[in-house]
């Protein structure tokens, strides 16, 4: 039974849907990365929000880890790169807080707009300061929205409804979406200079980090107010404070922080200074939504290899991933074998469906060759590592889909380019389910690719295969199957034989040696 940890406050919902799908969970919160490091290697998933720091030194110690849940957006708490290298999925639950945090935004906006922290604060303390805080109207002010995705959308949305003008600021946003969402498209110094309100909504990248540096916001409007619930590092927090101080920067609230938690900051106690905890996301729904959808996603993958909102491997629903299988473990097997045979660097590989593969899913397709093929020089690849791996060592991957069926129903090629030019093996399915080979360089041939097998290349010449069992049966190497192929009588033949025990290096080059032979090599799947 596969074992989750759940190493965040997280909804009870997430525990119990892990339990109804047969997956066994521990929660155990408020770990120190040490103590987290001792206890991963027991766990095949790792739930978690934003607390949890998934390095490189937990991935490391991570040796059943399989899957990363992120019950929340932002994934910068997870070192993506070090876990596809470890062939761990990281998924994460992208809409179900968004409307959440886009509330907790526009909520921000009003506390700066009538002072609200402030107010709150002077009143109870029996003040009752009725002409300190004088506020200004949201209507027919200019918001100026820094991220026009999930969250800033439904941000636009909402400030619309308070008569706001929205000027939006996204390299990706298209007219087109600019137009539907009923925002102005501007530049970032268009922007700045015209909005009263700014508000974040991009993740933390090189490029987003600090784009409120000093310099942007000294071309801010006299007076602007700005509200961050995306994350930290995105403003300069020095600057923000000296703007605060000069009269520049009319309010500024922060729901996230540089280094979190932030116990202190020289911003706290600045005046028309806001901030939260990191609560964005923080509200029952919020926390239901996400608890639920990690829990099913992980469940997914663990029990039945479906894959949703995985951020380093393709999807793959829970429906398709039955009747991905059986091709799955056909494309696996067949870069295995080119994997084995072609010998030298591999500049390109063609992975080409034809028929009813043609209909299917592409990508855990090739995931699966890519995968079979890496393993031959490393036991730790799989499908989610194989595709980085294939593009860090230079392999140009092409995807065809044929979907004319040709002499099989369905058929997988794949095709490598070596040095010494092309060489192609195809399989198909018998029954939908049983792997087969069916070319093998050109040559056809019908073989299951399993156990041990011997791979020769030889002369089709009388005598040859009565000289050959009785090399293997000297050598006490029983032949289980035996399948052959040739281009044409007398010419190039294939022998494939799957034999019960380990063909050791002595008895591949014992082979070699008999007369007419040109290769034979072990092969094991
Ligand atoms: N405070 C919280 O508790 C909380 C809760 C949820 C999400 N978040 C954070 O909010 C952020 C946005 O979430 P989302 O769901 O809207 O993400 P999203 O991916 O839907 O949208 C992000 C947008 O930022 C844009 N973008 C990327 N680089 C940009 C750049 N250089 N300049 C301008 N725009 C750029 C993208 O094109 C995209 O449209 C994430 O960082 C997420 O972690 C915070
Ligand atoms: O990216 C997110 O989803 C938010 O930052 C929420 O973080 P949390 O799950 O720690 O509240």
């Amino acid at each position: 039974m596969p074992k989750v940890l759940i190493s965040d406050k997280m909804d009870p919902k997430a525990a119990q849907i892990f339990r109804e799908r047969g997956v066994e969970v521990d929660e155990i919160t408020g770990k120190t990365p040490e103590e987290l490091k001792a206890i991963i290697g027991q766990y095949d998933g790792l739930a978690i929000r934003s607390s949890t720091k998934v390095t490189k030194e937990i991935l490391d110690a991570a040796t059943n880890l399989k899957v990363v849940g992120r019950a929340g957006i932002g994934v910068d708490n997870v070192d993506i790169p070090a876990a596809s290298a470890r062939g761990v999925v990281v998924m994460n639950t992208p809409f179900g807080n968004s409307i959440t945090t886009a509330e907790h935004a526009i909520a921000l906006m009003f506390a700066l707009a009538r002072q609200l922290p402030e107010a709150d604060a002077s009143t109870q303390a029996g003040k009752w300061e009725k002409n300190r805080f004088m506020g200004v109207e949201l209507t027919a002010k200019t918001l100026g929205l820094i991220g026009a995705g999930n969250i800033g959308s439904i941000v636009a949305d909402r400030a619309r409804g308070l008569k706001m003008k929205v000027v939006a600021f996204d390299p990706f946003l298209t007219p087109e979406r600019a137009i539907e969402m009923g925002v102005e498209k501007v530049d970032l110094d268009t922007l700045l200079a015209r909005a009263d309100f700014i508000t974040l909504h991009t993740p933390l990248t090189d490029q987003t980090r600090n784009i409120l540096s000093a310099e942007n916001l000294a071309k801010t409007k006299k007076g602007v107010r700005i509200i961050n619930c995306a994350r930290g590092g995105l403003i300069d927090e020095a600057a923000l404070k000296a703007g605060l101080d000069s009269g520049h920067i009319g309010g500024a609230a922060l729901d996230v922080f540089v280094t979190e938690p932030a116990k202190e900051s020289p911003l706290f106690g600045t005046p028309n200074f806001v901030s939260t905890p990191h609560l964005g996301a923080s509200t029952t729904e919020a926390q239901v939504n996400v608890a639920i959808q990690v829990a099913e996603q992980m469940a997914d993958f663990l029990v039945s290899g479906g894959v949703t909102n995985a951020l380093n491997m393709p999807s793959l629903s829970a429906e398709e991933a039955p009747k991905l299988k059986p091709y799955m473990a056909l494309a696996e097997k067949l870069g295995s074998l080119v994997g084995q045979l072609a010998h030298g660097a591999l500049s390109s590989i063609s992975i080409e469906v034809e028929g009813a593969a043609a209909e299917l899913n592409q990508k855990p397709i090739t995931g699966a060759v890519l995968a079979g093929l890496m393993r031959v020089h490393s036991d730790t690849v799989n499908m989610v590592n194989a595709p980085f791996l294939a593009k860090e060592r230079g392999l140009e991957v092409r995807e065809v889909r044929n979907e004319r069926e040709g002499d099989y129903h369905t058929l997988v090629r794949v095709t490598v380019r070596t040095e010494a030019g092309d060489r192609s093996v195809a399989g198909t399915l018998f029954g939908n389910q049983a792997p087969r080979l069916v070319e093998l360089f050109g040559i056809k041939v019908e073989a299951d690719l399993a156990g041990h097998m011997l791979y020769i290349v030889n002369e089709d010449a009388p005598g040859f295969i009565g000289r050959l069992g009785t090399t293997l049966g000297e050598a006490g190497v029983n032949i289980g199957t035996f399948h052959l192929g040739r281009r044409n009588a007398g010419g190039e033949a294939i022998l494939l034989l799957s034999v019960d025990e380990p063909v050791t290096p002595e008895l591949a080059a014992q082979v070699r040696a008999l007369p007419g032979v040109r290769t034979a090599m072990a092969l094991a799947f």
